[in-house]
């Protein structure tokens, strides 16, 4: 069964719906150097990683310009995992890693070519359709088949972001066959508000999709 995260909660409402939906994951968007209506403060973020319920995983999504400020909003969000957007290069990641106590998801563009290094320097690896300032939330979907060659080729876990929607998950999810997937914009009644009717199609769709052996 292929997981799925709902990323750029900004509101308990919101929450609680995803959670109902059954996703597995929850991204909470905080410290970002771009501007994004999914954005919420730390202390927001930092109330609703708490109010996530045990079996969901709370992910801070995050652009930290080192490896210090990257540990200390680990430390005062206290997520799950941290997701990793922006410049950090694979060594920084992996300082992460060490350093912070919680699982670390490289986000990187689909057409990255330093790829297969930051998959070897985190525990798992969203490849997304990022946008010039590195930044995700783009609603935009990139080259699918190209994604399913890592993802037969990686031992590390790889995450299917990029433009996703209830529409065209059950494809996504048959032509690139990962270990999970994420939305956020696709799930949306306007920036940062989640639909919750899209929410539950989308979560029920990426879960029942066909992987064939
Ligand atoms: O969502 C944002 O606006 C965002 C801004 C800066 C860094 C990361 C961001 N989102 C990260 C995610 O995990 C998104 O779910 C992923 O990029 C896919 O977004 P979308 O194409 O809108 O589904």
């Amino acid at each position: 069964m292929t997981r799925a995260k709902i990323c750029g909660i900004t509101r308990e409402t919101d929450l609680d719906a995803v959670v109902a939906a059954g996703a597995d994951a929850v991204g909470l968007t905080a410290a970002v150097t771009v501007d994004t209506p999914r954005e919420t403060s730390i202390t927001r973020a930092t109330d609703l990683a708490a109010a996530v319920p045990p079996f969901v995983t709370s992910v801070l999504v995050t652009m930290p310009d080192s490896v210090d400020r990257a540990v200390e909003l680990v430390d005062r969000v206290e997520p799950d995992a941290v997701q990793l957007h922006g410049n950090l290069r694979p060594d920084a990641i992996a300082a992460v890693r060490e350093r912070a106590p919680v699982k670390v998801i490289a986000a990187v563009d689909a057409t990255d070519s330093a790829v297969d290094a930051y998959a070897d320097a985190a525990d798992a690896l969203l490849v997304d359709s990022v946008d010039e300032q590195g930044g995700g939330g783009t609603g935009e979907t990139h080259d699918w088949e190209r994604t399913a060659d890592l993802v037969a080729d990686l031992q590390t876990p790889v995450i299917l972001a990029g433009g996703l929607t209830p529409d065209n998950v059950a494809e996504a999810v048959e032509t690139v066959r990962p270990f999970a997937v994420d939305v956020a914009s696709g799930v949306e009644a306007e920036g940062g508000v989640k639909d919750h009717d899209a929410v539950r199609q989308f979560v029920e769709r990426a879960e029942s999709a066909v992987v064939s052996a």
